[in-house]
């Protein structure tokens, strides 16, 4: 696992958006071979979504040949609501870059059999060949998604009632209105996110710092979800200085040091994948 540590949101926006861009880009997607993208909602992950759309104006990158699926969706909510993670995704990114609507994928919270809803979108992110890279939020209890804490690691899409702390933080998006926030939702789960080829999650805020500090200096455990990520071989965490407030210095200066040879690393696991030697040959970036 990496740690890129940047000091505000909006440089933290920056790093991943180039870093998507370059991978998009890199990927080369066509129609038949399109790049599989997924995508969190959330204030955190706003930054990234401003600069894709800058890089999309730009003339640097193009989703025509993105494939999105979206990390979870409230249930209950109609679709045309204003925070239905639906307006949200069309509101804060779709509208703005040039991907055919009928290749964003959302879970859809308002349908009869939402057990059928979360098996058919698992089904069609295998048949699109999985997931290329998840770019995920978390919340201030290191849900990744909404696998809340004491959410199984090996779980999959599925209806998942929030936990009142996560109905707290996004009362905010409701007028405060703590009533009106939707009592569950439907997710991806921490196996879906985990079986992406890599995984991007963006951590902004000392609102998350305690989560953040879980999740890389303590052992994978599902109270604190984000914490799966240990076991994936190419997770990325990016944070701005705020969030690492509980971190110890040595972990800062840990991942700021492995942060100086990145680039190396790339370039090194580039040049091997251009000679066609495998992923898992290859090794992770930690
Ligand atoms: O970025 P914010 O506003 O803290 O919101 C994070 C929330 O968004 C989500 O990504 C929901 O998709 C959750 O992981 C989390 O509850």
């Amino acid at each position: 696992m990496r740690l890129i540590i940047r000091e505000d949101p909006t440089a933290v926006g920056e790093y991943i958006g180039n870093y998507i861009c370059k991978r998009i880009n890199d990927f080369a997607p066509t129609p038949e071979r399109p790049f599989v993208l997924g995508l969190p909602t959330g204030s955190s992950p706003i930054p990234t979504y401003k600069h894709l759309i800058k890089l999309v104006k730009e003339g640097k990158l193009s989703f025509k040949n993105v494939v999105t699926f979206n990390m979870d969706e409230y249930v209950g909510l109609p679709r045309d609501h204003p925070e239905s993670y639906h307006t949200f995704m069309f509101r804060e990114l779709f509208s703005h870059i040039d991907i055919p609507p009928a290749q964003v994928n959302i879970l859809n919270g308002n349908v009869k059999n939402l057990i059928g809803e979360c098996k058919a979108y698992e089904a069609k992110i295998k048949a699109m060949g999985g997931i290329e890279l998840f770019l995920g939020g978390i919340g201030e209890d290191g849900h990744i998604a909404f696998n809340e804490p004491g959410s199984s690691l090996a779980s999959r899409t599925r209806i998942k009632t929030l936990a009142y702390d996560t109905i707290l933080a996004n009362a905010r998006f409701f007028n405060n209105d703590i009533a009106a926030v939707p009592r569950m939702a439907l997710t991806v789960g921490v196996a879906t996110v985990l079986d992406s080829r890599e995984v991007v999650v963006v951590v902004t805020g000392q609102r998350k710092a305690l989560a953040l500090s879980q999740a890389i200096e303590h052992g994978v455990n599902h109270l604190w979800t984000l914490s799966a990520l240990q076991l994936h071989p190419w997770g990325l965490i990016v944070v701005d200085e705020d969030a690492t407030a509980e971190l110890h210095v040595k972990t800062v200066k840990y991942f700021k040091s492995i942060e100086r040879v990145q680039d190396e690393v790339e370039a090194m696991h580039a040049k091997l994948q251009a000679e066609g030697v495998e992923d898992d040959q290859v090794g992770s970036m930690d």
